[in-house]
C-alpha cells in the first residue's frame, strides 16, 4: 500500500477529532490506516472512502502487538503515525483503586512506546522525512485534581514525545499537540451549564478543524521536532 503522499496510521479514527483528521487526511491524498476500537458509521465513512479500518484495543498489550504486525503486513513504509486515542477518564473514589491510572498508562503511553519503536523501521523506509504526532493535553503538566491520572499519562506522552525526537532525528520528527477544550464532552456541556468551564481568551470550542491546521503545519515544517504545540485559546495566559 502507497501513495505519492505516503501513507499514515491514526488512532482512535471512530469519532471526533480522530475521525475529523483521518477524513481530511483522505481529502489531502494520504493513505490511511484507521484504528478502531468500538465500531462507528465513521468507521464505515473512512473505509467507503478507501481508508484501511483496523479493529484494536489499545489498552491490552497483545491487541497492540497484533495490530502492529497488521501495520507491517499491510505497508512497507509509513508517512507519519498519529496517536489519537485517548480516555477522558476521572480518578476513582477509592484510594485502592489503580484501574483509572493502569488503564491510561497503558493506552497514553505503552500503545504509543510499542507502536513507535515496532513501526521505526517503517517510517525510516519513507523516502523522505517522516512524522509522529502525540495527541497530549493542556493540562498534561498542570495535573488535574479530577484528572490526576490522565493529566499524569499524557504529560509522559510529552515526555516521549521529546525521548523520540532525539532518537529518530533526522528521519523522523516527533512531536504533540496540546489542544485545551477544542469540542466538548458530556462533562463539558455540564461544567458549561454549571458556569464552572473555564472559558480561554479566545472564546470555547474551536471546532475540529484547528487541530487539522496544527497537524497539517507539522507534516509540511521539515524543521520542526521535539515540540508541544499548544492549540488552547489563550489558556496559558490565565
Ligand atoms: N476534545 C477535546 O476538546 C480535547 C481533546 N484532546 C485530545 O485529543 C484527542 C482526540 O480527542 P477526542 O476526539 O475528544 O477524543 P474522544 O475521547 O472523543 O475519542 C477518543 C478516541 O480514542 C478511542 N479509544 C479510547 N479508548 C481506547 C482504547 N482502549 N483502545 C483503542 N481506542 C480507544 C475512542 O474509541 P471508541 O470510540 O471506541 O471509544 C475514540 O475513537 C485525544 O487524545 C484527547 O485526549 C485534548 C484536549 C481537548
Ligand atoms: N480523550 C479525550 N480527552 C479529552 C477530552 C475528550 O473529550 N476526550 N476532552 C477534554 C476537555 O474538553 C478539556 O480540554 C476541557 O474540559 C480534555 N481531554
Amino acid at each position: 500500500m502507497s501513495s505519492q503522499k505516503g501513507t499514515v496510521l491514526i488512532t482512535g479514527a471512530s469519532r471526533r477529532l480522530g475521525l475529523y483528521n483521518a477524513r481530511r487526511l483522505l481529502e489531502a491524498g494520504y493513505r490511511v490506516i484507521a484504528t478502531f476500537r468500538h465500531h462507528s458509521s465513521g468507521i464505515d465513512e473512512l473505509k467507503q472512502a478507501g481508508a484501511v479500518v483496523l479493529q484494536s484495543n489499545l489498552d491490552e498489550t497483545r491487541s497492540i502487538l497484533n495490530l502492529i504486525e497488521q501495520v507491517k503486513s499491510i505497508t512497507s513504509d509509513l508517512r507519519a503515525i498519529i496517536h489519537n486515542a485517548s480516555g477522558w477518564i476521572s480518578d476513582s473514589d477509592n484510594p485502592q483503586d489503580n484501574e483509572p491510572l493502569a488503564h491510561l498508562f497503558k493506552l497514553h503511553m505503552e500503545a504509543p512506546w510499542l507502536i513507535n519503536r515496532s513501526l521505526y523501521g517503517l517510517l525510516k523506509n519513507y523516502p523522505e522525512t517522516a512524522d509522529i504526532v502525540h495527541m497530549t493535553d493542556y493540562n498534561a503538566l498542570r495535573g488535574d485534581e479530577h484528572y490526576a491520572a490522565y493529566a499524569a499519562t499524557k504529560a509522559g506522552l510529552e515526555s516521549l514525545t521529546r525521548s523520540f525526537a532525539r532518537l529518530y532525528a533526522p528521519k523522523v520528527k516527533v512531536n504533540a499537540i496540546a489542544p485545551y477544550l477544542i469540542i466538548m464532552n458530556d462533562h463539558d456541556q455540564l461544567a458549561a451549564a454549571e458556569n464552572t468551564l473555564h472559558i480561554p481568551p479566545m472564546g470555547l470550542e474551536p471546532g475540529e478543524d484547528v487541530i487539522w491546521q496544527s497537524l497539517s503545519y507539522i507534516l509540511h515544517n521539515p524543521y520542526v521536532t521535539g515540540t508541544t504545540m499548544p492549540v488552547d485559546g489563550g489558556m496559558s495566559l490565565r
